[in-house]
């Protein structure tokens, strides 16, 4: 999963898009911790920062938005599941013909070789890097391309997206921006990643209206922006700039089935994707869980728990409604470090057990002899139950129940989360009591499938349409096809490169984030901020475009 956004102002001589992105990052930045970007464009010319790290790093505190100028923009925060981490492949990605084209997504292909072969065998596009999100940016480009026009209109903007549907298998939610025209969103023909849209009145052109898209509605709301409305499965909102929105479906949808794991985990509580409020899906998920431990443990069995204990932050909700349902005291007995991000998003398995301790600390007394319901919203790699128990154990806990709003993780997730190979998996292959062993547990209890999606249909805040959910990663029904000899491949790339390999087009760079020229030297260098020339490599910033080819003149 990733964050992405794409904001087009009213007022077209606001300069202000980029300031306005950045703060949506903010609100997305739980999304991805890899990478961030902006992209914004002002009179035909194409502007962008991007670079490895969160937002606050990667526009050190706002200082470089100052060369981001425009009114309108794109937005992006890396969680990486394809290619590598390399700053090369920081979003959004930029191609110049034609028109001038930036794209953020938020996916992940599993035909990216077919794509390969097409853009290098017949379409003659060099892709820079390993991102299956530059290949789908080339196939949109190469789709619109082909129509062979001086300047494009919306028409043919959802024409070449034709080609993105018929040719992109997979997962995506994405924005665009085509220099000086408009911003442009879609969405996979299952729905399985988010996206929504909002308006505001512009404040600085009365009558005009502003446009903001973004993966998760929290971002929409706390920028003022209100009519929330999701794209739906298989269709596209093109905005030109001085225009409302036209929205189109490209293909028919095959079915609406968000990605459950959005609801588990990825998204923010105060969130909500596809008519369903994140929150409540979580409430719910306690109030079903409890049932289940009910049947586990037995009347008897629940009557010794001395209190329920979440592991923060995101099951934190959940754990509230298991304990009312219980009826045993809910206690903060992990304190998370506040200045500590999500753990499970971080790169490698070194950093992410390193991370659990410096993220989480036991209050002791809390767990000296007691019997506990230890709850989180999922055991994927086991990193964080593994750590915890250990931590309660050492805490003098009598006996450690941990129990997870979400079933096993049995098989790889194939649309959004790094997790290329099952063997990776805490529970791939193992029974129950097995898991327990494994994390030093006296008892796991896992939420039953069926109990998760009705959490999460229970949650529907009036008509939401989802039909079901996207759950390839408990049982390995996925809902798009998988090309035969997928999972080969990705078992093939984690064990033939290191995850982390450098992308062949890094340069070295002095400190701890390490960044690239992500493209062929910058037209319009911009002056840097104040940093040593060690610093520059860390962020691209460059100012892409040409007085004559844009859709402005
Ligand atoms: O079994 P694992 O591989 O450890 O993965 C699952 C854990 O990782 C996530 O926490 P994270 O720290 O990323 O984020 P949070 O603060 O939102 O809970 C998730 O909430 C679980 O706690
Ligand atoms: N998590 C995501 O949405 C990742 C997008 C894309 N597959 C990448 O790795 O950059
Ligand atoms: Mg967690």
């Amino acid at each position: 999963m990733c964050g992405v956004a794409a904001l087009l102002l009213g007022d077209t001589k606001a300069t202000t898009a980029a300031v306005e992105l950045h703060e949506s990052l903010y609100f997305l930045q739980h999304r991805g911790q890899d990478a961030a970007g902006i992209t914004s464009c002002s009179n035909g010319r194409v502007y962008q920062c991007k670079g490895n790290g969160t937002a606050s790093k990667v526009f050190t505190e706002g200082l470089r938005l100052q060369y981001l100028p425009g009114y309108m923009g794109l937005g992006h925060l890396r969680y990486p599941t394809a290619g590598t981490s390399s700053a090369s492949e920081a979003q959004p990605f930029y191609v110049n013909s034609p028109y001038g084209i930036s794209m953020s997504v938020n996916g992940n292909l599993v035909n990216t070789q077919d794509l390969c072969n097409f853009l290098d065998g017949e379409a003659r596009r060099h892709v820079n890097s390993d991102s299956d999100s530059e290949l789908l940016l080339n196939i949109f480009a190469h789709g619109l391309q082909k129509l062979g026009k001086r300047r494009a209109n919306s028409e043919d903007i959802f024409t070449a997206l034709g080609d993105v549907y018929s040719m992109c298998q997979g997962a995506f939610a994405c924005t665009a921006m085509i220099a000086g025209f408009g911003i442009l969103g879609f969405r996979d023909a299952n729905g399985i990643r988010p996206l929504c849209l909002g308006s505001r009145p512009s404040t600085t052109l009365p009558g005009a209206t502003d446009y903001f898209m973004a993966s998760e509605s929290v971002a929409l709301k706390q920028l003022g922006f209100r009519d929330i409305i999701d794209v739906l499965p298989g269709q596209a909102v093109f905005i030109e700039k001085g225009q409302a929105p036209i929205m189109r479906q490209i293909v028919e949808r095959r079915s609406y089935t968000p990605d459950c794991f959005e609801m588990v985990y990825f998204a923010r509580p105060d969130s909500c994707i596809d008519g369903i409020s994140v929150y409540r899906s979580r409430q719910n998920m306690g109030v079903k869980l409890a049932k289940k431990i009910r049947e586990v443990l037995g009347e008897d069995g629940v009557k010794d728990i001395d209190a329920v204990i979440p592991v923060p932050e995101t099951s934190n909700i959940a754990a509230v409604s298991l304990a009312n349902e219980l009826g045993k005291p809910y206690v903060t007995a992990l304190i998370k470090n506040r200045y500590v991000h999500r753990t499970f998003l971080l790169p490698n398995q070194a950093l992410r057990q390193k991370s659990v301790r410096r993220k989480l600390s036991p209050i002791e007394s809390e767990f000296r002899g007691r019997n506990l319901i230890i709850v989180d919203d999922s055991l994927v790699r086991g990193t964080t139950s593994r750590e915890i128990v250990q931590m309660a154990r050492e805490a003098g806990a009598t006996r450690v129940i941990f129990v997870s709003c979400s079933p096993e993780c049995t098989h790889p997730h194939i649309y959004g989360i790094d997790l290329a190979d099952p063997a990776d998996l805490i529970a791939h292959g193992k029974t129950t009591q097995e898991v327990a062993k494994y994390i030093h547990a006296d008892e796991v209890i896992f939420q039953g499938l069926e109990d998760l999606k009705d959490a999460c249909r229970e949650a529907a805040e009036g008509t939401s349409q989802v039909e079901d959910f996207e759950v390839g990663v408990f049982c390995g029904k996925y809902v798009t096809d998988v090309p035969e000899g997928y999972f080969a491949h990705l078992s093939e790339l984690r064990h033939g490169k290191p995850a982390q390999k450098a992308g062949m087009n890094d340069v070295p760079a002095g400190g701890d984030e390490v960044g690239v020229v992500s493209s062929s030297g910058p037209l319009n260098s911009l002056p840097d901020a104040g940093e040593t020339p060690d610093r520059r490599e860390d962020v691209s910033l460059y100012n892409f475009g040409g007085e004559f080819a844009s859709h402005e003149k």
